[in-house]
């Protein structure tokens, strides 16, 4: 069982599928993740958001899954895991890259301070450092899913 819970040690470098293709902003909605909270060893758990800008080549879809994968399947903190996709993502050469993520905490909601709030943290690189391009992704996001 823990060798599921934390098999994100054992990832490599998930985005290694690319294909030449260009595009405006791609976003991958909605991913979710189940990990653990480093301090308490509860989990936590929510949805994950990553939009990036190509430069040139696109991720295989489900690698951005299993990107999420790598860092939620281990002890963390959500600021962390955040940052640590924008990082991989970052460092393929991407124009920018937007992670979103809420998550809800056990070890806030089942014991301590007994309150369901939830967690949002957000990083943004690249070009979607401007205020103007942070606001569009943000709102594409945030845009409901149509019916498919
Ligand atoms: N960007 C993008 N990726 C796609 C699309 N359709 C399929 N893919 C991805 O293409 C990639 C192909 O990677 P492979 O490693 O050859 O396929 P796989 O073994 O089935 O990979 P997994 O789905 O990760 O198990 C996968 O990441 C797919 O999710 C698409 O329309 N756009």
């Amino acid at each position: 069982m823990y060798s599921e819970i934390f098999g994100g040690y054992d990832s490599n470098s998930e985005l290694s599928v690319q294909f030449s293709e260009d595009s405006d902003t791609v976003i991958a909605k909605g991913i979710q993740f189940y990990s653990m909270c480093e301090h308490h060893m509860l989990p936590f758990f929510g949805k994950v958001h990553i939009a990036y800008s190509p430069n040139g080549r696109v991720f295989g879809i489900s690698k951005m899954v299993r990107l999420v994968e790598k860092y939620s399947k281990r002890l963390q903190i959500q600021e962390r895991m955040t940052r640590s996709i924008a990082n991989e993502m970052q460092a393929q050469g991407v124009r920018g890259v937007a992670v979103l993520v809420e998550a809800e905490h056990l070890c806030m909601k089942m014991r301590g301070v007994r309150n369901d709030a939830r967690m949002a943290t957000s990083v943004f690189r690249g070009i979607y450092e401007s205020r103007e391009e942070k606001e569009a992704v943000v709102a594409m996001i945030r845009r409901p899913a149509e019916d498919i």
